[in-house]
């Protein structure tokens, strides 16, 4: 098995958008992340919680516990009030097991186009309606398996879900979720921007504060 030098932050995820955002934020601080791409040997993790940050905790745990390091993990996910909170920790699986993002998407633009309700908002200047408020959420959790212990946080942003994508930045929902706070798409931002916005960027700044 490869093994993780020294200094290197172990993320312990797969997902491509999240690993680019986290390499971002700690790059900043002059280190580097590895995630678990780089060790295929490893089983997927499975994610039952019913919260966040009941699944942050367990993939923490399996990836630092396999590998002996001390492992960083993010869940987090969409919650849409036009949905009553869905699709919140299924949010990676909403069109079924290891659906696309574009497949969420459209899944989500169904679901809301459906909906008898009026729109959440005005539509904006160009006629992209305002479906529904939404919530991005990230849960954290930092786990040392030399102690057994872990260190939690949580994040939220939120805007609202237009009925048509725009930007290609980020991942994800990022091309719906509409920030009235900016007036622009997260998947407009900027890595910089989106970390000083999101929910991932609040709840790892809220992390630092806890790791002082
Ligand atoms: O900033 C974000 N911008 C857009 N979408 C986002 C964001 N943050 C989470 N999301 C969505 C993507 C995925 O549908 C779900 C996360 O699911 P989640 O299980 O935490 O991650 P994942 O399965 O992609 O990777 P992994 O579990 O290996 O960390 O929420
Ligand atoms: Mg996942």
């Amino acid at each position: 098995m490869a093994g993780l030098s020294e200094g290197v932050i172990l993320i312990a995820t797969k997902n491509k958008g999240k690993v680019q955002e986290f390499a971002h934020a700690f790059g900043k601080l002059g280190r580097t992340v590895a995630s678990l791409n780089d060790f295929p040997e490893l089983p997927d993790i499975p994610e039952y919680g019913v919260t966040f940050a009941e699944n942050a905790r367990t993939k923490a745990k399996t990836a630092g516990d396999a590998l002996g390091v001390i492992a960083l993990a993010d869940d987090s996910g969409l919650r849409v009030e036009a949905l009553g909170g869905a699709p919140g920790v299924y949010s990676a699986r909403y069109a079924g097991e290891g659906a696309a993002d574009s497949d969420n998407n459209a899944k989500l633009l169904r679901e809301l186009k459906a909906l008898p309700q009026a729109d959440a908002a005005e539509p904006l200047p160009d006629g992209t309606r305002l479906l529904s408020r939404a919530q991005f959420v990230c849960a954290l959790a930092l786990y040392d398996p030399a102690t057994g212990r872990y260190i939690e946080s949580e994040g939220t942003v939120d805007g609202y879900i237009a009925s048509k994508p725009r930007g290609s930045g980020g991942f994800g929902y990022d091309p719906l979720f509409w920030l009235p706070q900016l007036g622009r798409f997260m998947a407009e931002l900027s890595k910089e921007e989106k970390q000083s916005i999101s929910h991932r960027g609040a709840a790892l700044a809220r992390l630092m504060e806890l790791l002082g």
